[in-house]
């Protein structure tokens, strides 16, 4: 799997000083609030694991299911709930975790989804965002760092389901597509 990687753009130590430092911040930002912390999956799956860890704080942990790039390059501009929450957000503070923030669409849906639904405050959370893709302008609170405008891939990021488990996010070589 390692052999099909071109480059590595944010490494295993990176990820981890990302996750202490977003992890600290949240704590100190969400002192007695008791957030809910709402993972996006899949590819938000590694990045929520660690961060929570990091957070060490009261908190809830909730899952959604939305995807708007099925085996796809590119986003469809259609995002579906695959799987919606089970709790009500109602007065709550919510933190959506994310992968990566890449056109927007994704996050500004939810965004709007959970503001509908009465929480006190929505906020976001996320490892990478790539600014020069974005189509919406959503106003992201925690960033973990910028990335390029390239499709990436491991630590939850996929292509075609593949290579969500690599400890690293990457490039994959131009062969891979072919
Ligand atoms: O800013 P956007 O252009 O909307 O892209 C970001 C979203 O796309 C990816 O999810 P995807 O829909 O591919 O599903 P997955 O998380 O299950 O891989 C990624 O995990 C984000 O959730
Ligand atoms: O760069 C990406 N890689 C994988 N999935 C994605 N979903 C949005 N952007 C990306
Ligand atoms: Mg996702």
């Amino acid at each position: 799997m390692h052999d099909n990687i071109e480059k590595i753009i944010v490494s295993q130590d990176e990820i981890q000083e990302i996750v202490a430092r977003l992890g600290q911040q949240l704590r100190e930002d969400y002192q007695g609030k008791n957030p809910i912390f709402i993972c996006i999956l899949k590819g938000a799956v590694m990045f929520m694991t660690d961060l929570v860890r990091a957070y060490d704080d009261f908190s809830e942990i909730e899952f959604m299911d939305v995807s708007s790039y099925g085996d796809e390059l590119e986003s469809s501009g259609e995002v579906k709930i695959i799987k919606d929450l089970d709790v009500p957000v109602k007065d709550r503070n919510i933190v959506i975790v994310e992968d990566i923030i890449d056109t927007g669409r994704t996050l500004d849906a939810l965004i709007k989804l959970l503001t509908t639904r009465g929480a006190a405050s929505v906020k976001i959370c996320t490892l990478l965002s790539k600014p020069a893709h974005r189509i919406l302008d959503v106003h992201v609170d925690y960033v973990g760092v910028e990335v390029p405008d390239e499709f990436l891939v491991g630590y939850g990021l996929d292509y075609r389901n593949q290579y969500r488990n690599l400890p690293y996010v990457g490039v994959l070589k131009p062969e891979v597509y072919a």
